[in-house]
């Protein structure tokens, strides 16, 4: 197993597919980057790995080393203005696929022995975090990497599930049992994300609920996990994703009370300007999930 390297392992779940789980790793890695810790990410979503399209990287292709995959790396460690901005490694089945696109049309227990493979044969080097983003739902791919989580990483070392849900009651009635579905396995609840809670106008401040918000919040208060945060749908950060540019708010733009105007990056730091972590700082989501990470990095590290 090349699990041993790693300090903390979180799996991310959603009950229904499109609501963000995929979106919700991504900034979670991140932003634990911009908080200086080396930071890996696992797409065990293998009918439709979109992790490499959130960093990026669609068209990196993996090395293949004697003990088993090199992860493509989306950014070395570095210091800036006396910070630290850990590194970021990624693994998916789309950097193995021949065609960007293809389909994978895989009966269960291929899936399993991939994932299988996935969690022995990736030579991440010295994670503080490795985040795994897993398919909709509780498939064949969620039993195989729980089960073999559990056989093979130390018990200090699996930290929980992040349960990424949007407001609606069909979405958190699906959620209910990925709650479920952790309270049987035994893997601990690290939380619930609820994304898509509300829409930030591109043309000025305004925040307008286009569905229910709090639902996410109720259903985690009713379940007695803990509730990391409210996020709501911006339009820059698809555009970041999509085009890769650095968000320019409107002027007077104020989100979750803070002045978007002039984005909350140093601007003037050209040598990083094209790296992904850097230009996800301007975005006023990361503001939020900053506050997410720091809430879980509690929990985790105790
Ligand atoms: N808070 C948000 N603000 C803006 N765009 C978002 C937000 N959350 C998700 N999106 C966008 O919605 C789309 C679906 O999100 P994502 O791929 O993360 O969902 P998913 O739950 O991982 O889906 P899948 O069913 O493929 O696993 C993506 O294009 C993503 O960029
Ligand atoms: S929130 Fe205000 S600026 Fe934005 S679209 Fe609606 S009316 Fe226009």
């Amino acid at each position: 197993m090349s699990l041993s390297d790693i300090k903390h392992i979180v799996l991310v779940l959603s009950g229904k597919g499109g609501v963000g789980k995929s979106s919700v790793t991504t900034q979670l890695a991140l932003t634990l980057a911009l908080q200086g810790h080396s930071v890996g990410v696992l797409d065990v979503d293998l009918t439709g790995p979109s992790i490499p399209r959130f960093f990026g990287i669609e068209d990196a292709k993996v090395k293949q080393a004697p003990g088993g995959w090199i992860p493509v790396p989306v950014h070395e460690a570095r210091e800036r203005d006396g910070k630290k901005l850990g590194s970021l490694q990624c693994m998916s089945l789309g950097f193995l696929l021949a065609n960007r696109g293809d389909a994978v049309v895989w009966r269960g227990p291929k899936k399993t022995a991939m994932v299988r493979q996935f969690l022995s044969d990736v030579q991440w080097k010295s994670l503080d975090y490795l985040l795994i983003d897993t398919p909709p739902g509780t498939s064949d791919e969620h039993i195989s990497l729980v089960e073999t989580l559990l056989k093979n990483a130390a018990t200090e070392q699996l930290a929980g599930a992040v349960i990424v849900t949007t407001p609606q009651a069909i979405s958190i009635s699906d959620v209910k049992k990925e709650l479920n579905f952790c309270r049987k396995t035994g893997v601990h609840i690290l939380g619930v994300v609820e994304n898509m809670a509300g829409y930030v106008c591109p043309n000025c401040s305004e925040c307008t609920n286009v569905f229910s918000k709090g639902g996410g919040e109720i259903m985690a208060r009713d379940f007695d996990v803990p509730f990391l945060g409210s996020v709501p749908i911006d339009p820059m950060f698809i555009r970041l994703i999509e085009e890769g540019e650095r968000p320019v708010y409107p002027e007077g733009t104020v989100v979750e009370g803070k002045d978007m105007t002039n984005g909350n990056a140093n601007t003037n730091d050209t040598a990083n300007r094209d790296l992904l972590a850097e230009k996800y700082e301007a975005c006023s989501l990361h503001g939020i999930f900053d506050g997410i990470v720091k809430r879980l990095v509690v929990d985790i590290d105790g």
